[in-house]
């Protein structure tokens, strides 16, 4: 691995209700991996990410940040975090505002402001939105301007939790397309989801995680997705491709569709 971005050691977090979401974690993400938190609902993704992202303070273990012992607070304009519920990120009159709001917290001079605005209100399809109250969109658009909202400050590590619940078909495409060029150009992106159907999609590396908060497995994604004992374990369905092959027989199933398809080409 490249160096660390993120080094956590020996995580533990538990709720002041007294749950424990995680437990004794290690997880490095290096520069420029894609990587996926996979896991069923309530193993601790979210609150993984938000201990990963300098947002909750663990109860154990460290967190490092960029191979440096810095307070969260100094690395914040460098690690964006969309959590799950997008309106923690619009409480302005405006989408336009919630999508300035981030980087007008870090002196940037207006015209580089309202350039990333129009770009990524393009980019996102939000421009005819610009000026709508945030509460006044769909639920999905809304997750869209919360991402834009994140991105406008131009993060060098980006943690997603589930981006593309809640997004249809063509916007999810423009999304994923979106990441890829993020990740081209050089940001490292973390992103959690129950859904081993979209982990190719995002993610070369797979970290799961079971109902306890623990890591059950972390490796390629082709490793663990294949893993169909270990995915049904932890209460996840397997993605479809590779259960259908599974049955078939196939001893190394595809995990894409576009791969199911070269193997069917090829018989
Ligand atoms: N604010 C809270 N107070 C108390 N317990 C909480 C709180 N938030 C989460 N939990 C508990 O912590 C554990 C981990 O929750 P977390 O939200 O991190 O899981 P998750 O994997 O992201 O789930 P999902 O897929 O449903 O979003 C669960 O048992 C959950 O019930």
């Amino acid at each position: 691995m490249t160096d660390p971005v993120v080094a956590a050691r020996d995580l533990s977090y538990a709720y002041p209700d007294g749950t424990a979401a995680v437990e004794n974690l290690d997880v490095a993400i290096g520069a420029g991996e894609r990587v996926a938190i996979l896991g069923p609902n309530g193993a601790g993704k979210s609150t993984l990410l938000l201990l990963l992202g300098g947002l909750l303070d663990p109860d154990e273990g460290t967190v490092r940040f960029f191979g440096e012992d810095q307070p969260a607070d100094d690395v914040r304009e460098r690690i964006g975090v969309l959590t799950q519920d997008p309106g923690e990120y619009l409480f302005n009159p405006t989408v336009r505002e919630d999508v300035e709001y981030g980087p007008s917290q870090f002196d940037l001079p207006k015209e580089t402001v309202d350039e990333r605005v129009s770009a990524l209100a393009d980019r996102f399809g939000l421009t005819h939105l610009l000026d709508r109250p945030p509460f006044r969109l769909s639920g999905g658009e809304q997750r869209r301007a919360a991402l834009a909202s994140v991105l406008s400050f131009d993060p060098e590590v980006l943690l997603l939790d589930e981006p593309l619940s809640n997004v249809d078909g063509a916007n999810r495409a423009e999304l994923l397309d979106l990441l890829d060029d993020l990740v081209d150009d050089g940001v490292t992106l973390v992103v959690s989801t129950p859904d081993a159907d979209l982990v190719p999609a995002v993610a070369d590396r797979v970290i799961l995680m079971d109902r306890e908060g623990a890591i059950a497995a972390d490796g390629q994604t082709r490793e663990v997705l294949t893993d169909v004992d270990a995915l049904r374990r932890v209460g996840l369905s397997v993605p479809t491709v590779v259960d259908l092959f599974d049955r078939l027989g196939v001893d190394d199933p595809p995990i894409t569709i576009a791969e199911a398809v070269d193997e069917l080409d090829d018989r």
